[in-house]
């Protein structure tokens, strides 16, 4: 049986993706996520309008994963710690499905989830993956990263389902890497439309947002061709072009002059990039890496004018453009 460790919207479809082929059990905070999915079939809270696969059962109980053989881990990625530790994992596979990075500690999940269950393989399941279009069955393709390369081929076949292909590669940090630092250039491309500041620029912060995610990527050892795959740029492309991203939505809002603390108040969704945005800043830093548009868009989480921050993106001295 395959558990689902988070009843929010990607949680609820993966459930559904993994219902296709095997019995699923999903662990949700909410006592009515977990009455909407037992009763109704619908997780009305997080993913409303898509009728579930009536072979989900969901639990609010997290000592009952421990009759699964998987695990998929798809609490936000502040959360996860937390939620792992009280979880009955052991030496039961992970596959860690958060995009972020820990605030204070500075670690990509695959850290956090190993400090607290060491004897626990790991796998990273990332890529372009709106879950409203996964749970309806549209096509989509992930990356499922696992340093054991045959445990990977084993969970990317176990998880394939003919609308939702995945790519096995043994590049975990690189997979982590790609999912998390896309949240963040996301809220950029969003405050370039709220700001109206044109679709060259949103082109333009798409092509530099990469070529930071890159350079951040391979001081942290994670491999190039990763990057440039499903779980870098593919999903830079898909939530730095569309308002179903929440992070793209939060950033819409910021070049409008709202404030983050406004657009974040009282949200019941997560915007991962709002809390990676500082860590990554500063993980940045130690690694000795420039993040021009990190840094902006930690300004613009911070309060700062919009005008004053693209002015000053704009005002840096010219370079070339590799390196
Ligand atoms: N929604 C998507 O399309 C999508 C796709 C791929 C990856 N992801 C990633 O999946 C992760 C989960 O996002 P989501 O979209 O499923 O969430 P969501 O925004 O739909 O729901 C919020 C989730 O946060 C949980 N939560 C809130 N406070 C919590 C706490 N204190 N402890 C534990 N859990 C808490 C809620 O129970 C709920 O499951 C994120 O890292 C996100 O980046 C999301
Ligand atoms: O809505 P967002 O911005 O969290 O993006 C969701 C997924 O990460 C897209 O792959």
């Amino acid at each position: 049986m395959i558990g689902v460790i988070g009843g929010g919207a990607w949680g609820t479809a993966l459930a559904q993706v993994a219902a296709q082929r095997s019995a699923v059990l999903l662990w949700a905070r909410e006592e009515a996520v977990v009455e909407g999915i037992n009763a109704g079939h619908e997780n009305a809270l997080f993913l409303p309008g898509c009728a579930l696969d009536p072979a989900i059962r969901a639990t609010g109980d997290l000592a009952e994963l421990a009759a699964c053989d998987l695990l998929l881990v798809v609490a936000p990625a502040q959360h996860v710690g937390a939620v792992l530790a009280a979880a009955p994992v052991g030496r039961i596979p992970l596959v860690l499905c958060a995009k972020g990075i820990e605030a204070g500690s500075k670690r990509l999940i695959g850290e956090v989830a190993r400090a607290v269950h060491p004897d626990a393989p790991i796998a990273v399941l990332s890529g372009p993956t709106f879950a409203h279009e996964v749970a309806g069955g549209m096509p989509t393709a992930v990356t499922l990263a696992c340093e054991d390369p045959a445990l990977g081929e084993a969970l990317a076949a176990r998880l394939a389902v003919p609308h939702f292909r995945t790519y096995a590669t043994t590049d975990v940090i690189g997979a982590e890497i790609g999912g998390a630092v896309k949240n963040v250039l996301a809220i950029g491309c969003g405050v370039v439309e709220g700001a109206g500041l044109g679709q060259n620029a949103r082109a333009a912060l798409i092509a530099r947002g990469f070529a930071e995610m890159t350079r951040f990527g391979l001081a942290r050892g994670a491999r190039a061709e990763t990057l440039a795959g499903l779980s870098g740029l593919g999903d830079l492309v898909l939530t730095c072009s569309s308002t179903s991203s929440r992070n793209f939505s939060l950033g819409v809002g910021l070049g409008r002059g709202e404030s983050a603390a406004t657009l974040l108040a009282d949200r019941r969704t997560v915007a991962e990039g709002a809390f990676t945005a500082p860590v990554l800043h500063d993980a940045a830093r130690d690694a000795g890496v420039d993040m021009p548009i990190t840094e902006a868009v930690c300004r613009l989480l911070d309060g700062a004018a919009v005008g004053d921050v693209i002015g000053d993106l704009l005002a840096r001295p010219l370079k070339g453009e590799v390196g």
